[in-house]
């Protein structure tokens, strides 16, 4: 065996130095693309682009028998085209931290782990920081399967001059960490609101629904606060928990194990079309008798499928609302950019569809 084994590493060994020497050739090519778009400023992240690789190489790979499949092949490139980004440009990264978080996993699962990071401490810093162009990506939470939307990511959309570029769907599972194997002795529990309310039933058969529930930023800061406070639990996730040295006592702990969270990227630019395209838009109605009704109408007639509707109040004196929008198409297709110039509408951004 020992002997056979030998032979196939070798075997290994030199296809490797075949990917290498592929990979080295590829990435100069890639410089050039860097310093072609540095002289006109274009953006280097070009998720339209990196989406038709993936998808070419899928279908290469199974008519020609391969053993990877999409999601193999996905997985793959995307480190690459991580690496080829950051050769192209060193772009900082903000997210919603610390690290740890969520969305941390998120901003990794399309940026790689050799990106430049910035953590930042809520949603709006996230904002703040691409407006003020402090980053040139921002990577924030805005909708959960069992929760729904994530307020502050909608009001940040209409507060701050930034796109939506790109969006990412992760399946989000939950773990209880903390130092007390008995769980009578848990005097406090941190988490972040939505990951707490997800958790209920857990919560309920282990008899810590009565337990003092101290709400954090993040899930993550729940398992550095619990690092800090033996007394305490956290329902976090399970990076989180390893990285700040709590230990893991249940996983997978959340009510809906089909528990799924879309994350926006948000930058300062216009994404090309790619044929599967969403759209996202603020409208603002006037205030009277099917108003909002005309709107949809318009929709109807422009024959565009909407996908999501969400009211979020104005914060004034008034209950006034305006509504965040997505739907199918692209601002470069006629009858979406006559939908938006023709209305009161705010156009956030268009972008390949992920979710
Ligand atoms: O084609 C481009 O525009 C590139 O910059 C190259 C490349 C790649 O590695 O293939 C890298 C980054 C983009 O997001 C898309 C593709």
């Amino acid at each position: 065996m020992e002997k056979k084994l030998q032979e196939l590493r070798k075997e290994i060994d030199s296809i490797d130095n075949e990917i290498l020497k592929l990979l080295n050739k590829r990435m100069e090519i890639v410089k050039k693309v860097g310093e072609l778009k540095n002289t006109s400023n274009s953006p280097v992240y070009r998720p339209e682009r990196e989406k038709e690789i993936i998808k070419r190489l899928s279908e290469l790979s199974k008519k020609e028998g391969g053993i990877l499949g999409y999601e193999e092949i996905e997985a793959i490139f995307l480190e690459i085209f991580a690496i080829s980004r950051t050769l192209e440009r060193k772009e900082r990264i903000a997210f919603l931290g610390p690290i740890g978080t969520y969305t941390h996993q998120a901003a990794e699962s399309r940026f790689g782990a050799n990106a430049k990071y910035l953590p930042l401490l809520n949603i709006e810093a996230v904002f703040k920081a691409i407006a003020n162009k402090e980053a040139k990506y921002g990577v924030v939470p805005i909708e959960n399967n069992t929760e729904g939307v994530v307020g502050v990511t909608l009001d940040s959309l209409k507060k701050y001059d930034v796109k939506i570029v790109s969006e990412i769907c992760m399946d989000i599972h939950h773990s209880f960490a903390s130092y007390q194997d008995d769980l009578k002795n848990i005097k406090r529990i941190y988490s972040h609101p939505q990951g707490y309310n997800q958790c209920l039933n857990f919560l309920e058969t282990h008899g810590l629904l009565d337990v003092e529930f101290i709400p954090t930023e993040s899930t993550a800061k729940a398992a550095q606060m619990a690092a800090e406070d033996q007394e305490s639990g956290a329902i976090c996730s399970k990076i989180a928990a390893k990285l700040y040295n709590v230990p893991l006592l249940f996983e997978k702990i959340e009510d809906n194990l089909a528990n799924r969270t879309r994350f926006i990227i948000i930058s300062d630019f216009k994404t090309q079309k790619s044929g599967n395209d969403k759209t996202s838009v603020i409208a603002k109605t006037s205030h009277k008798s099917g108003a909002l009704f005309e709107l949809l109408k318009k929709f109807k007639e422009k024959e565009i499928n909407l996908l999501k509707i969400e009211s979020r109040p104005n914060k004034d004196d008034t209950f006034n609302t305006w509504f965040y929008i997505d739907f199918e198409g692209h601002i470069d297709d006629e009858n979406v950019k006559e939908i938006i110039d023709s209305e009161d509408m705010l156009w956030l951004g268009s972008y390949l569809r992920d979710c």
